[in-house]
């Protein structure tokens, strides 16, 4: 049923009780910002819909959703037998890495908790389960930790009085808690540097204008919302100093895989003289790829660009591209701010040695 409810500090996704009965609760960020709407998922295809269809959205808060909808499969054919648990949990982490395939967190979440249940020695069914809920739970805290670190190295890079853009939302949302490029901006104001944001709607989802303004407002931080094709436009006057976004998938090289209009922003970036950040957690980076070309690109549901804003927009049967990604080269990125530090200039080389760091 779901939980109508619009608290002062809201918690965008978290397990309630035990690891044999409990569930995990999630806000529907389809809702947003009209409607404050927690929905209880029970069972594994109800976390799989809940990524798929963006109810939980963001790198970070999808591989949380996962790792909790990992529990909920290992405990779905009986807690008695360790095996039975043991098959579960593979044919849930299994489905759940066919929700969507570009936010490289989901499969990091589920490698992990596969890789927690290999690690434990044979002993019950019911104290597996504990173990799955504990790392579970360890992958939302560590996502919580790392933003507040985002944020913390983030904001030494921020003047006061500056004007930043974002695209989509890499807020708290997006994440566990606090955000990562949005974790940049609330760290800044935390410490007294006030800044002006500049929200790009984000079609076709409006990730940008639903949740990011949303998120802003609701902190205070004074936010000014525009279409994705005013840009250009806002750069020009000079009302930008900085752009900072978020991410779903960083390749070896640096180049970085976020949300469709994030390539174009980067570009614009550089025609203006603006430096262009990526704020992401470690968890985001795929060392396995080379470059941004093996970056699968997620291909979404024409509909969600021809019936936007409630009502059809094209005509029927018109041929539609809707890549939800696109991939920034790494040359056009200034930095990337991870919680062990900033990473620039932006290579394979400074990269590995800021993740080893
Ligand atoms: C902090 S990662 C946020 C990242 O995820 C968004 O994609 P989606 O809304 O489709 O899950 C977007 O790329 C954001 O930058």
């Amino acid at each position: 049923m779901p939980r109508r409810e619009e608290s002062a500090s809201y918690r965008t996704l978290g397990w309630v009780g035990d690891e044999q009965t409990g569930h995990l609760r999630l806000i529907d960020q389809t809702r947003l910002p009209t409607e404050f709407i927690e929905i209880d998922c029970r069972d594994v295809p109800t976390v799989w819909e809940a990524i798929k269809l963006l109810r939980v959205r963001g790198a970070p808060a999808i591989g949380v959703a996962a790792g909790y909808g990992a529990v909920i499969g290992a405990r779905s054919q009986g807690v008695k037998d360790e095996g039975t648990v043991r098959k579960a949990l593979a044919e849930a982490t299994a489905y759940l890495r066919t929700s969507r395939p570009t936010a490289v967190n989901l499969f990091w979440a589920l490698d992990r908790m596969d890789a927690a249940a290999a690690a434990t020695p044979p002993s019950n069914g019911p104290a597996l389960l504990k173990r799955l809920l504990h790392e579970a739970d360890a992958i939302a805290e560590e996502d919580r930790a790392m933003c507040r670190s985002i944020g913390k190295f983030g904001a030494e890079l921020v003047q006061a009085g500056e004007g930043i853009l974002t695209h989509c939302n890499a807020g708290g949302l997006a994440t566990a808690d606090y955000g990562t490029a949005l974790a940049v901006i609330f760290s800044a104001q935390e410490q007294g540097k006030h800044v002006h944001v500049f929200a790009d709607e984000t079609r076709p989802l409006l990730q940008g204008a639903r949740l990011t303004a949303w998120e802003l407002q609701r902190r205070g931080v004074p936010v000014t919302l525009i279409c994705d094709n005013m840009a250009a436009q806002v750069m020009k006057e000079r009302k930008i100093q900085k752009v900072v976004v978020g991410a779903d998938r960083i390749a070896a090289n640096g180049d970085a895989a976020n949300k469709i209009g994030t390539y174009g922003v980067a570009l614009l970036a550089k025609a203006h003289g603006i430096p262009f950040y990526v704020a992401a957690p470690s968890s985001t980076f795929d060392l396995s790829i080379a470059d941004g070309s093996a970056i699968p690109i997620e291909q979404r549901d024409p509909q969600e660009v021809t019936h936007g804003f409630g009502r059809q927009t094209a005509p029927a049967g018109v041929s539609v591209y809707n890549p939800a990604f696109d991939v920034t080269p790494a040359e056009l990125i200034s930095g990337i701010i991870t919680e062990k530090g900033v990473i620039r200039p932006v290579n394979a080389g400074t990269i590995r040695e800021v993740l080893a760091g």
